[in-house]
C-alpha cells in the first residue's frame, strides 16, 4: 500500500531542482524524513529532471544506507506504474549511496592504490612502539587504545607536546599506507579539489571525476549528526550541486566526535541567502501519544524550540498504556524482569520480532543475548557490520593475510631492481609481532629502529641480520625470528598466495597461527570458541563469494584483502541473517545502531546504575532510543529527571484494550480468546520452571548459572 503524503511532505517532494542551492527539511522521529527522502529521490528522476546517476545520498551509518537501499526499492515499487523489475533494478543501481567513510575510501582508493584503515589491532601495534616517555606525567596510568588514539589525535593536530613520537607514528602510517578516518576524508577532500588534482591525472580517475562534475544533487540524510572532521570533503562535494539536508537536531547522538552545531552551520552556510530553503514536517506517524508525551520530556525545551518552534503532532490514537517504567538495584532482577516481560507479551499475541532490547553499549548487549539464550530465546543483533568483521581475531587473521601478501610483492618488485622504499608490510608485521606473547614493546621497539637504521623491511632485517648482531636488549630472539621464518614459508608456498581454494587459504593461515600460540586467538570459554568458528565460516563464505568475482590475473588472496570489506557488506545485504526476520528471532542492538529504525514494542536498557563505568544515557541518546517504539515502550533504570516514576504498570498481558489496539494498529487480526494468553503463559512458566522468577527467588537459581552471569558482569564493569 502507498501512503498518501501529507501536504508537507509534498512540498518537500515536488520543490524543484535548483543548481547552488541547499534546501534543509527539519522533522521530527517518526514524520516520514526517510520515507519522503525516497519519494524526493523517485520524483527527481520520473519528473526527467535528473538521471539516477546524477544522485549522491550520503548517510553516516552502513545500517543507515542500508535502509535507504531497501526501502529504496519498496517505494519505487509501490509507485512504479510503467517499467518493469529489472528496469528499476537498473535505476536503483545507478544511484550513488554511500556513507560519507565508504565514498571517500573510493576516491582515496582510485587516486592512490589500496589504503588500510587503521582498526583496533593497528592501534594496538602501533601503542607497542610507544617508549615509556610518552605516558609520562599522562592520565590513565594504564592507557587504552582509546585513550591512545585520543592522545595521538591531539598531538597531531597541535604539532605540539610528543611530537616526535607522533611524527613517528603517522611516518610509518604513511608509509605503509595505513590512515585513520579523519586522514581518509581530508584526502578524499583534496582528490575532489581540482586546483590539487592535475587535469592529466584527473582523466584517469573517472569516479572522481564523476563525482565533481556529474552529481547535480547531493542528499544527505541524518544531517544532525555531521562532525567537524566530514566538513571539508562535504564542502567540497556539494559546490555547484543542490544540497538536500534531512534531519532533526533533537536526535544528534555522535557529539562525542565533535560539535555537531557547528557542522550544521558550517554546511548551512555553503548556500546562503536566496539559495537557502527551509521546510518543516510536523506529523508523527510512529509513537503512539503516550510514547511521545514522554519523550518529549526528556528533550529540554530550547532545543525543541531551535528545531521548529511548532508542537509535533501525533496522528496515531492514544493506546492506553505510558511507558512502562521500572528501576532495579540487581542486574539479575532486571535480566528477569524482560524475559518476564516477553513471555508475556508473546503469549498476548506479540510475535518475537516485534520487540528489540535497546542497550547503551555492545557488551551490554551480549550480556542480554546471553541470558535469553539460555532460556531458548533467540536474538539477532543489528550491528552496524556484519559480526565477523568486527571480530578482532578475524581482524588480526586479516593482517597475517597481508603481511604475507604484502612482503610477497616487495619481494618480487626488488627482484625487478625496484627502489624499495617504503615497505608496507611493516605495519602489519608490527601488528603481527605485538600479537606474539613474549614480545616486549621494547623488542618491537628496538627492532623498528634497527630496521630503519639499515634502511630495509623490518620483516628482511628479522630474516637477514643474525640473531647474535640483533641488540641485546630485545627479548625472545627466537620466538621473533620463528615467527618471521614461518611466514616467508608462507609467503613462498603457492598454495597459499596462488591457491584457489578458499579452504586451503584458512586452513593454512589458521594452521600457522595456531603454530605461533598468538594469546589473542585463545579462546576464553566454550562460547568464545563457538562465536570464533562461527566468524570463520562467515569468512569462508566471503573468500568463496570473492572467488566467484575475481579478476582472472588476481590472486584469491589479494583480491580478498582488496575487496572484503564492501563485498561483504553488499553479500549481508542481499542475503540477511536467516531468520532475521521470522517470527521467532527478536531484535537487540545498541541505541546507536537503531537510528532510524522503528520496532512495536522497545525495551529501553538505561544507564544501569550497578555499572558504575557506565555513564547515564545523555538526552538525545534516550530521545532516540524512545521514539524507535511504535505501541509500547519500557523503561528499565533510565533515571531521567522528565520521566515520572509513578506511571508504571506491570499488567500488560491481561490488557485487552491495547492488544486490540496493538494489532488494528499493525494490520493484524484480533486474536480470538484473549482469557488462553494468561493460559498460555503458566504453561510457558512451567516450561521454564527453575529459572522462573515468581517461582524461585534468585537466591537459589542454580550456582552455575549465578556465577557465569556474575563473572560475565564483573567482566563488563572492569572495562
Ligand atoms: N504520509 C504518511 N502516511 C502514513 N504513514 C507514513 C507517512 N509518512 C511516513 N509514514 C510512516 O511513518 C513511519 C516513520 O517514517 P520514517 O521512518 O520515514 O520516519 P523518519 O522521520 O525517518 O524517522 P526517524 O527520524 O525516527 O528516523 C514509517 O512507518 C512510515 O511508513
Amino acid at each position: 500500500m502507498v501512503d498518501t503524503l501529507t501536504p508537507s511532505q509534498s512540498k518537500v517532494v515536488e520543490f524543484p531542482y535548483q543548481s547552488n542551492s541547499t534546501l534543509k527539511v527539519v522533522a521530527g522521529p517518526g514524520s516520514g524524513k526517510t520515507l519522503t527522502l525516497l519519494h524526493k529521490v523517485y520524483y527527481l528522476i520520473e519528473s526527467g529532471q535528473i538521471a539516477p546517476n546524477e544522485i549522491l545520498i550520503l548517510s553516516l551509518t552502513n545500517k543507515a544506507v542500508d535502509n535507504v537501499i531497501t526501502r529504496l526499492f519498496d517505494v519505487f515499487e509501490q509507485l512504479n506504474e510503467k517499467r518493469t523489475e529489472e528496469q528499476l533494478k537498473e535505476i536503483i543501481g545507478g544511484l550513488e549511496v554511500h556513507t560519507v567513510h565508504g565514498l571517500a575510501n573510493r576516491v582515496v582508493i582510485e587516486n592512490e592504490g589500496i589504503i588500510n584503515v587503521i582498526e583496533e589491532n593497528g592501534w594496538r601495534g602501533l601503542m607497542k612502539l610507544v617508549s615509556e616517555d610518552f605516558w609520562k606525567n599522562k592520565r590513565p596510568k594504564i592507557p587504552s587504545i582509546k585513550d591512545f588514539k585520543r592522545l595521538f589525535e591531539q598531538y597531531k593536530n597541535q604539532k605540539t607536546g610528543t611530537k616526535d613520537v607522533v611524527k613517528k607514528l603517522t611516518d610509518i602510517m604513511e608509509n605503509c599506507g595505513v590512515v585513520t578516518n579523519e586522514e581518509l576524508i581530508d584526502r578524499a577532500s583534496r582528490y575532489l579539489n581540482s586546483d590539487v588534482v592535475p587535469e592529466s591525472t584527473a582523466q584517469t580517475m573517472e569516479y572522481t571525476r564523476n563525482l565533481k562534475d556529474k552529481i547535480k544533487v547531493v542528499i544527505i540524510d541524518e544531517f544532525q549528526d555531521l562532525y567537524p572532521s566530514l566538513l571539508p570533503l562535504l564542502r567540497r562535494i556539494s559546490l555547484g550541486k543542490q544540497l538536500i539536508l534531512f534531519g532533526d537536531s533533537n536526535q544528534s547522538i555522535y557529539s562525542f566526535l565533535g560539535s555537531n552545531k557547528e557542522a550544521m552551520n558550517a554546511i548551512e552556510d555553503i548556500h546562503t541567502g536566496r539559495d537557502f530553503h527551509i521546510m518543516h514536517l510536523h506529523d508523527n506517524f510512529r509513537c503512539t501519544p503516550e510514547i511521545m508525551a514522554a519523550a518529549t520530556r526528556v528533550i529540554p525545551l530550547k532545543r525543541k524550540e531551535m528545531n521548529d518552534g511548532e508542537i509535533e503532532k501525533v496522528c496515531k490514537d492514544k493506546c492506553g498504556v505510558k511507558p512502562i517504567m521500572q528501576n532495579f538495584s540487581n542486574p539479575l532482577d532486571e535480566l528477569e524482569f524482560v524475559r518476564d516481560q516477553i513471555s508475556q507479551l508473546v503469549c498476548a499475541s506479540a510475535h518475537l520480532s516485534d520487540i528489540a532490547i535497546l542497550t547503551r553499549t555492545n557488551n551490554q548487549m551480549q550480556l542480554i543475548a546471553d541470558h535469553l539464550q539460555s532460556y531458548g530465546i533467540n536474538s539477532h543483533k543489528l550491528t552496524a557490520q556484519p559480526d565477523w568483521m568486527t571480530d578482532s581475531r578475524i581482524q588480526f587473521l586479516i593482517d597475517l593475510m597481508k603481511v604475507i601478501s604484502l612482503s610477497h610483492r616487495e619481494e618480487s618488485l626488488k627482484r625487478e631492481n625496484f627502489v624499495n622504499r617504503p615497505w608496507k608490510s611493516d605495519f602489519s608485521l608490527i601488528v603481527t609481532l605485538s600479537a606474539l606473547k613474549g614480545a616486549t614493546n621494547q623488542s618491537i621497539q628496538i627492532l623498528y629502529n634497527e630496521c630503519l637504521r639499515h634502511d630495509i623491511s623490518l620483516r628482511r632485517y628479522i630474516s637477514s641480520v643474525p640473531m647474535s648482531d640483533w641488540p641485546a636488549a630485545v627479548t625472545n630472539k627466537r620466538k621473533i625470528s620463528n615467527c618471521v621464518i614461518e611466514l616467508q614459508k608462507l609467503m613462498n608456498n603457492g598454495e597459499f598466495l596462488y591457491s584457489d581454494d578458499p579452504m586451503q587459504i584458512l586452513q593454512k593461515i589458521c594452521t600457522f597461527a595456531h603454530e605461533m600460540g598468538f594469546q589473542m586467538l585463545q579462546p576464553t570459554s566454550h562460547r568464545d570458541a563457538e562465536q570464533f568458528r562461527q566468524h570463520l565460516e562467515d569468512m569462508y563464505i566471503i573468500l568463496k563469494l570473492c572467488l566467484t568475482n575475481k579478476p582472472n590475473d588476481m590472486p584469491l588472496v589479494e583480491w580478498f584483502l582488496h575487496t572484503h570489506f564492501e563485498q561483504s557488506l553488499s553479500y549481508y545485504h542481499e542475503n540477511p541473517v536467516p531468520r532475521a526476520g521470522s517470527r521467532d528471532v527478536l531484535k537487540i542492538s545498541t541505541i546507536h545502531s537503531s537510528k532510524g529504525l522503528e520496532f512495536p514494542i522497545v525495551f529501553l536498557m538505561g544507564g544501569l546504575s550497578w555499572f558504575h563505568s557506565i555513564s547515564q544515557l545523555e538526552d538525545n541518546v534516550l530521545y532516540v532510543g524512545m521514539t524507535r517504539a511504535k505501541n509500547l515502550l519500557y523503561l528499565l533504570n533510565t533515571k531521567h529527571p522528565g520521566l515520572d516514576y509513578k506511571s508504571a504498570t506491570r499488567n500488560i498481558m491481561s490488557n485487552e484494550k491495547f492488544w486490540r489496539y496493538y494489532n488494528t494498529d499493525l494490520n493484524r487480526d484480533i486474536p480470538a480468546d484473549f482469557a488462553s494468553a494468561i493460559r498460555r503463559y503458566d504453561c510457558l512458566q512451567r516450561k521454564y520452571d527453575g529459572f522462573s522468577m515468581k517461582r524461585r527467588p534468585f537466591s537459589t537459581l542454580s550456582v552455575a548459572h549465578n556465577n557465569k552471569l556474575m563473572r560475565l558482569i564483573a567482566h563488563i564493569a572492569r572495562k
